[in-house]
């Protein structure tokens, strides 16, 4: 990848706050049905806390923002591995109408069987919900993993490098304890008219550096192909190169 483009903020409430401006951003310029793609993990979190505060959820249009998720554990929604389930607790219960919530479907028989379920449903939105010329998504939000990893995208497992297969089964990983998950790829990833992934603490820095440096890693080849790849970070979490923009 070139040089990502890499916003560093003071701290965690600091890049919550710039995160929200972003997807407000987003959501404002697009007139019609908004498409946003959530992302489990802690970074995240807070993004969606302060979205739920009454400040930011009166800046958003709920009814007409539709809410997918980037990968899930194939686990029922009230576990508390569950990424969407924690969406909803954090904001989406209180705030967005119910037809808008996407989850993956995990009360089906396998994580294969949640992968197809789920690509046609995005699928279908993408040929009914969206006009012709817009990407599937209007943001698409993504944490990184120690090793690397975005979404259930783990490197060296094939689910990392899909090329056809907008949504796919993770049935192993190298992480312990595994569950086994169901994932977006890269390419569908990548339909968005902007990629915001967030990193926040120290103990970020090391993988930001190789991910910066190109490594061939999943966060390094993840990038919108119809927009911005913005990468928002922490001053704990930002490697040394050089000043922010
Ligand atoms: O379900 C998950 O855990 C995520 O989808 C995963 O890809 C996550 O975003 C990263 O592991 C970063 O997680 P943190 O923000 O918690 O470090």
């Amino acid at each position: 990848m070139g040089r990502p483009h890499v916003i560093v903020e003071a701290d965690t409430a600091a890049l919550a706050g710039r995160a929200a401006q972003r997807l407000v951003a987003r959501v404002t310029e697009n007139n019609g049905l908004c498409a946003i793609c959530l992302t489990g993990g802690s970074t995240p979190k807070r993004l969606y806390e302060l979205l739920a505060t009454p400040e930011w959820r009166a800046r958003l249009p709920w009814e007409r923002i539709h809410w997918f998720i980037g990968d899930d554990r194939f686990v029922p929604e009230n576990d508390p591995l569950s990424n969407i389930g924690m969406a909803r607790l954090a904001f989406l219960d209180a705030c967005a109408p119910p037809e808008t919530i996407h989850p993956i479907p995990t009360d089906t028989a396998s994580p294969d069987e949640a992968a197809r379920l789920y690509e046609a449903t995005l699928r279908d939105f993408q040929a009914h919900a969206r006009t012709s010329d817009a990407p599937l998504f209007d943001l698409v939000l993504l944490g990184v993993g120690p090793d690397g990893h975005i979404a259930s995208l783990f490197p060296g497992y094939p689910a990392a490098t899909e090329t056809q297969r907008w949504v796919v089964g993770v049935p192993k990983a190298n992480v312990a304890p595994f569950v086994p998950r169901v994932s977006l790829t890269l390419p569908c990833l990548a339909q968005c008219r902007e990629m915001l992934l967030m990193a926040s603490g120290a103990e970020k820095r090391a993988i930001l550096t190789r991910v910066f440096a190109g490594e061939d890693l999943p966060a390094a080849h993840a990038s919108s192909k119809r927009g911005d790849t913005i990468w928002l970070i922490d001053k704990a979490a930002a490697p040394d190169i050089g000043e922010a923009p």
